[in-house]
This record gives C-alpha cells, structure tokens and sequence, in this order.
C-alpha cells in the first residue's frame, strides 16, 4: 500500500473488476466479478430509496436550448459536455448533449407533470449512466468520463421548509447507505465558490483514501427555486394562488465502488463487505488422492446447505493447488473461506477463514449456518469500524496555517481548522497551502480564524482532494 494509486489500478485489473483498456479514456469495461459488485452494491441503494422514491428513465440526450436554459448551471457545465451534431449523414439543426446530470432533461418535464399541490412531493431517482469530459487527471472509478453508476433523485415541494427537510432525510439515508457499505464518511456544507452550480448550496459527504487525499462520494443540494422559476415549475396551493416549487437533488457513483474497494482493500488485496461481495463464501476441498470423492460430496452437500440458508456460496474445484485457490480468493475479496479437509470430515468440523482479520475457527458442521451469518455480520461490523477509526486517527485540528501546512506535507489527511467563511479568505488559505476547503460543519464555539485572525464561527475541514 506504499503507492495507493498503483494498487488501486493493479487490483481493479487483478480482481477483475474493470477492464480500463477500452479505447476511450475516462471509459471503462465492467467485468463480470466488478458488475456483480456494482450489482449487489446497487441493490442495497434502491431498496434504501424505494421506501419513498419513485425510480423512473429519462433520454440520454438534451436539447442544446433546454440544457442552456439555466445561465449558472450551464457555466458550471460548459467545458464538460459531450454534444452529438450528427444523425446518420445528416446534421442536426440543434445540437444535443450527452447528460452531464439530468436537472435540464427531468425539469422541463416536471413543469408537465406539476399542476397543484396534490402533485407534490414529487421524489424521483434513476440510475444511469452520465458523460463529463472531465479535463483533470481521469481515473477509473474515481474520475471517469463515462459516469456509468450515477444515481440522481430529484425531488419537488410545496415549502422551503418541505426541501429543507427533503436534504435532511437525503443526508439520512446516504449514511444509511454507507454503514451499510462500512464506508466513513464526514459531512460538510461546501463553501460556495464550490457549490453545484444553480443549487442554493451543496451539502457533500468526502471519505479519506488510504494516501490521505479525500474523495467526494455523494452531493445534496438544496436547489431552491432557481431552477423552478427557469423552468416554470409551478402548482396552484390549495388556496388558488400559483407558486414556483422548491426543489433538491442528491447523486452518487461510481465512486462508491471506488471507495469499497480503496478503504477496504489490505496488501492482500479486496476485502469486501459480505453485503456486497459476489460470493460471501469459497469452499475449498481439500484434496488427497485415496479420499477425493468423499471430499467433494461433503463440499458439495455444505455447498448446497448454505446456497438454500441464502448465502453466495461457491465451490472451488478447480483441478489447482489449493494455495492458489486461497491467494485468488484473498485477492478478490471473499468474505470467508471454508476449508475441508480428510481430518476436517471424521471429526465433523470445517475450517472457516475470515478475511477481514485473516484469523481461522473450527466450527462443527452442524452449527454452519448460524456461525456463518454471524460471522459474516461480524466481518461488516470489523470493516466498518476499523474504517471509521482509520479516518478519524487522520482528522487533525490545526490552529495556525504554518501547522497546517505541515499536517498536509507530512500525513495528507482532513484537517479541522476555525474558518471566518470569507470567500476570499477561505480561497487565500486554499492557495496559500494547496489544499481545498471540503467545508465548515455546526458551529462551534468562537475562535480566531486560522487565516485573517477574524472572529470565526465555524468550524471548517481541509484535505488535499481528488
Ligand atoms: N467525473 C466523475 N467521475 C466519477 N464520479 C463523479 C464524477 N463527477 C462527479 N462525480 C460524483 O457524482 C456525484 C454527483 O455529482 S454532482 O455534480 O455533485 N451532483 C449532481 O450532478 C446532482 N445533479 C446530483 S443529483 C458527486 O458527488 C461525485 O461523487
Ligand atoms: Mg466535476
Ligand atoms: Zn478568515
């Protein structure tokens, strides 16, 4: 783990979970062991947002006046949309865009949709895939030019009271989502000059890589009526009057795959949340000559035990040495491993390896299922919480920027530091240590800012970003 990034991009080839040789850059193939991953990560997310969310699909592409129709949100996008100007030979008479996000494809739509206040609230998400030309650095996973895994809800209300809430319930259960993933996260309001654009603010949860830079893993933005006046969303109270709804919206993506992957991984590569890995368990007969048969029947009779108690159970048996059998494995991330043996089969007892402290129980068979969900419950608990205390060990408070500075050049990491929130105060300490503010969360009690000296009523975090 000395150079993350290498790692990072040897185990997504090696585990088999992208191929990023596709011959666009920013786009990348998902292998079958990295689209199951997406898939039961996927799962998790929609049965959080079915609660009380409709998921719906809209087109891929934009018309060129629709997309332009919001001044500010339109800047914030100029110089990442992807346009298509031909169909076939024939050129178009209006370009169109691919989406960078679906604000200006869903809005004109909603205008439709929305009459009177017995419409709203209007909670919607798809998952889908979305196109930047991003021009810093691309990365897979982490910063891609095909967005593949982008789920964005878009939700309409009658109040800014009703939208406040809404953001509320979007932060609540995006960190639902993430325990559930054993992901750390911190939550702050981003400072306004990096707010999305067009949104009133931006609300983002960051979480910290293994080389002290923090990735930003979800958004919510409180969009207020900006958008709704531009694209005349209105509905009548049930007063008679005619209004322009409040609106919010909250994405992820295909960063959060990224995120299991690097918080979670050790040098012998994945371990991965049993909640999300392809296969929760591997049985590996272990093989001499005289019992092979016998063997392989108790495998299988332990293999299909597990399969009907709802588990993803494979058996390895793969005519190799079972070493390379455990390196694979341990490489991909498999929760758990369970060994039987000739010994193992007389006394009526596996060997169960787990994968988060690699430690190895012997367990009766007859108790199997039940050791086995708990330890895989357990396995998400470790994860999580080592993950947790990984992230907070490297949130670190400075008081004045020379100390800052140092925190950064020596450990990376999140630094807490009282803020005045000027914008130009705020930009100065970014430039000044090369760093971006992540942004301030409750206030705190008073302080001096770390920068100009003035009062500072909030307490603020700073990171080196991706
Ligand atoms: N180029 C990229 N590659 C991978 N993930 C990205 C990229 N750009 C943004 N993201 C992720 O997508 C999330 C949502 O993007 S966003 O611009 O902040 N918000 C929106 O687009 C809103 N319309 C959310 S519905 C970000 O929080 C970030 O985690
Ligand atoms: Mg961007
Ligand atoms: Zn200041």
């Amino acid at each position: 783990m000395t150079d993350f990034s290498e790692w990072f991009h040897n185990i997504l080839e090696e585990a088999e979970i992208i191929d990023s040789r596709y011959p666009i850059k920013g786009m990348n193939v998902w292998l079958p062991y990295g689209f199951q991953l997406r898939k039961h990560t996927l799962e998790i997310l929609r049965n959080i947002l079915d609660r009380d969310h409709q998921e719906t699909l809209f087109p891929l592409l934009i018309p060129e006046d629709q997309l332009e129709k919001e001044s500010i949100h339109v800047k914030g996008f100029e110089d990442e949309v992807y346009w298509i100007t031909h169909g076939g030979l024939t050129k178009l008479n209006k370009k169109l865009a691919l989406r960078p996000t679906s604000e200006t494809a869903m809005y004109p739509m909603f205008s439709l949709w929305i009459r009177s206040h017995t419409d709203l609230p209007l909670r919607i998400y798809q998952i889908v895939n979305t196109f930047r030309y991003e021009t810093k650095h691309t990365r897979p996973l982490i910063r891609v030019r095909e967005i593949t895994t982008f789920k964005e809800a878009h939700t309409v209300h009658e109040t800014m009271e009703e939208a406040e809430e809404q953001v509320q319930e979007a932060i609540r259960l995006y960190k639902e989502f993430f325990n559930t993933i054993a992901i750390p996260y911190i939550i702050t309001k981003r400072p306004p000059w990096d707010k999305f654009p067009g949104s009133d603010y931006t609300i983002a949860f960051d979480t910290l890589l293994p080389d002290g830079k923090t990735l930003q893993i979800a958004t919510v933005h409180n969009l207020g009526q900006t958008f709704s006046k531009t694209f005349n969303i209105k509905f009548e109270t049930p007063t008679g009057e005619h209004e322009y709804a409040y609106q919010t919206c909250y994405g992820l993506s295909d960063r959060i795959i990224a995120s299991i992957i690097a918080v979670h991984g050790d040098e012998s590569g994945l371990r991965l949340p049993p909640e999300v890995a392809p296969y929760q368990i591997i049985i590996v007969p272990i093989i001499f000559k005289e019992e092979t048969e016998e063997i392989m029947k108790a495998c299988e009779k332990i293999r299909d035990k597990l399969k009907d108690a709802g588990f993803r159970v494979k058996l390895d048996d793969r005519d190799i040495r079972a070493g390379r059998k455990y390196y694979e494995w341990e490489m991909k991330g498999a929760p758990l491993r369970i060994e039987i043996g000739p010994r193992d089969l007389k006394r009526n007892v596996v060997v169960v390896a787990r994968r988060d402290t690699k430690e190895k129980i012997e367990i009766k068979t007859e108790d199997l299922e039940e050791e086995t969900d708990k330890i895989l419950h357990d396995i998400t608990r470790t994860l999580r919480e080592e993950a947790w205390k990984k992230m907070q060990d490297n949130i670190r408070t400075a008081t004045n920027l020379e100390e800052a500075k140092k925190i950064i050049k020596e450990k990376k990491g999140i630094i807490s530091f009282p803020w005045c929130g000027d914008e130009e105060c705020g930009k100065s300490i970014e430039e000044k240590i090369k760093v971006d503010i992540l942004g301030i969360t409750e206030a705190e009690k008073k302080s001096s800012c770390i920068n100009c000296g003035k009062e500072a009523e909030h307490k603020a975090f700073l990171a080196k970003t991706y």
